[in-house]
């Protein structure tokens, strides 16, 4: 495969006013620049195993968290990029939050989080008309969350790309004893689907990961077989749970 050193390349894209952000105490117009991420007003640097280089990706992709407040979206970022857990007060999400450019099998993913608040629904939807990849988040503690999943994927199928990559997360596995037990109604959404867990960090490397090898597949001219993603995370769910203490 002949690959560009481009930051715009077949999965490039383009959103509404890139860079002007609004997020959790960033205030208005934070920028994140493609090798740092910006959260009340602390830079942080990159979590040395990602790289994030921008001088050695090929394709820039889209993805963005999505799904309720609360569920962890942002958690979960923070768990990918830094390999920290965000504990004490919950501060949400306000419109779109930091822009965060990492690179994964060699391709440039540009990660948003965005704010799970209904209020922020509009604009939201003009951010994920042009996502590659979008990771819907419900915690498994909350029944609230998960029963919204129905309604999250009737709003992306409307607003998002007819080829997004869609995998459904459900957060906070294992961290709560009371933990609900609402799996069996999953294969209904027809929607690739892990359990992670922000605060241990559990399958976080996994879900991003997989996704980029999805939207890497895709991007081959030619792919001699199909990626399946449910698959690909079922088999490497097992590895981890295998060795995990
Ligand atoms: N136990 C546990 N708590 C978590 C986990 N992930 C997030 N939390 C907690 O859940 C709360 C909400 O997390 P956020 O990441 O801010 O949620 P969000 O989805 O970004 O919320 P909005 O910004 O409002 O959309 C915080 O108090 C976190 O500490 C997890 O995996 N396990």
């Amino acid at each position: 495969m002949s690959r560009k050193k481009s930051a715009k390349g077949k999965g490039a894209t383009s959103s509404p006013s890139a860079g002007s952000l609004t997020g959790k105490g960033t205030g208005k117009g934070a920028r994140s620049s493609p090798a740092i991420v910006q959260m009340n007003g602390v830079v942080h640097p990159i979590r040395p195993s990602v790289s994030c280089s921008s001088d050695f990706y090929d394709i820039a992709f889209k993805v963005m968290l999505v799904g309720d407040s609360g569920v962890g979206k942002t958690c979960l970022l923070v768990r990918f990029k830094d390999g920290a857990f965000l504990a004490g007060s919950f501060i949400s999400t306000v419109g779109i939050d930091f822009r965060v450019m990492i690179t994964l099998l060699s391709y440039a993913l540009q990660i948003w989080d965005t704010a799970g608040q209904e209020r922020f629904r509009s604009v939201t939807h003009a951010y994920y008309r042009d996502a590659n990849a979008l990771l819907l988040l419900y915690d498994v503690t909350n029944k609230t969350s998960f029963d919204n999943i129905q309604a999250w994927l009737t709003e992306i199928h409307e607003y998002a790309q007819q080829d997004v990559v869609l995998m459904l997360l459900g957060n906070k596995v294992r961290d709560r004893v009371k933990e609900l037990q609402i799996y069996s109604g999953l294969e209904e959404f027809g929607v690739p689907f892990m359990e992670t867990s922000a605060r241990s960090g559990l399958n976080v490397e996994l879900a991003f990961t997989a996704v980029a090898k999805e939207l890497q597949h895709r991007s081959l001219e030619d792919p001699s077989e199909k990626f399946k993603l449910q698959e690909y995370v079922n088999k490497e769910m097992k590895s981890t749970s295998c060795c995990r203490s």
